[in-house]
């Protein structure tokens, strides 16, 4: 199993609250990030993306050292659950800005934003602004803006948590296509233990800044004897 993200003894403090993460999630699988409300999932991902940056111990991503690098350095693509997409900007524009942040575009780079816009079902999408999509159709950009990216790993903080039932299902198998397409390694973080089952290989649980339990999904579903896992199994 090659690692895709590893938190090797990270130490951080925040405020009053301290966090020590020590794991190594697999490459070109979704890890699902677990935990009660304010557990440190977010910093988890914060921490790999490079809004965070330990007092102690490394973070690696691809077996490279990236403990000291700028969030724009790393080879990570983020989605998050709102504010994925510049609002004054057509997706066009939004989604180069995620090959190049001068938006100097090749004409390669502009046949792949409209096949990614094509590709998440936005086709012909490009000059349509932010504000007149639906929440579904905003998410489906921000897939798009990842895939061109082509980053190693995709972080994902509760992508789809502001989308209705219906549209939680179809975004989830959208996901996972693209990650079968890509081969990317995947962080989500979730509060809905179904969407641990539908998407993840392995889940993570946190509580107080810690990691309790890393699992294969199938195993993790079934733990019963961690007391505040099983609270969040129950729902
Ligand atoms: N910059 C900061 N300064 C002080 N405390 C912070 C800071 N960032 C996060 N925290 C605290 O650290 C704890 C963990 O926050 P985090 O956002 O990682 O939790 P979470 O598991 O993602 O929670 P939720 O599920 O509610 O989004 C929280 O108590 C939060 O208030």
């Amino acid at each position: 199993m090659t690692d895709g993200v590893v938190l090797d003894k990270v130490e951080l403090r925040l405020g009053t609250k301290d966090f020590r993460f020590n794991c190594s999630l697999p490459a070109g699988a979704v890890t699902a990030v677990t935990g009660p409300s304010g557990s440190g999932k977010s910093t988890l991902l914060n921490l790999v993306a490079g809004f965070e940056t330990p007092d102690r111990g490394h973070v690696l991503v691809g077996g490279e050292d990236v403990t000291h690098e700028h969030p724009s350095g790393r080879p990570v693509s983020l989605i998050f659950q709102d504010n994925n997409l510049f609002t004054h900007l057509d997706l066009f524009t939004n989604i180069g800005l995620g090959i190049n942040p001068s938006l100097r575009l090749s004409a390669d780079d502009r046949r792949a934003i409209s096949k990614a816009l094509q590709r998440v079902g936005l086709d012909g999408f490009e000059k349509r602004m932010p504000g007149t999509l639906s929440g579904g159709e905003r998410q489906r950009a921000a897939f798009a803006r990842a895939l061109v990216r082509k980053k190693p790993v995709l972080l994902m903080d509760e992508p789809f948590a502001a989308l209705d039932p219906g549209l939680r299902l179809s975004m989830a198998k959208l996901l996972l296509e693209l990650h079968r397409e890509v081969g990317n390694t995947v962080l989500i973080v979730t509060h809905d233990p179904d969407e641990v089952g539908r998407l993840a290989d392995h889940a993570i649980f946190i509580d107080h800044g810690q990691i309790l339990l890393q699992a294969p999904t199938t195993e993790f579903l079934a733990r019963r004897d961690i007391p505040a896992l099983a609270e969040f199994l129950s729902g």
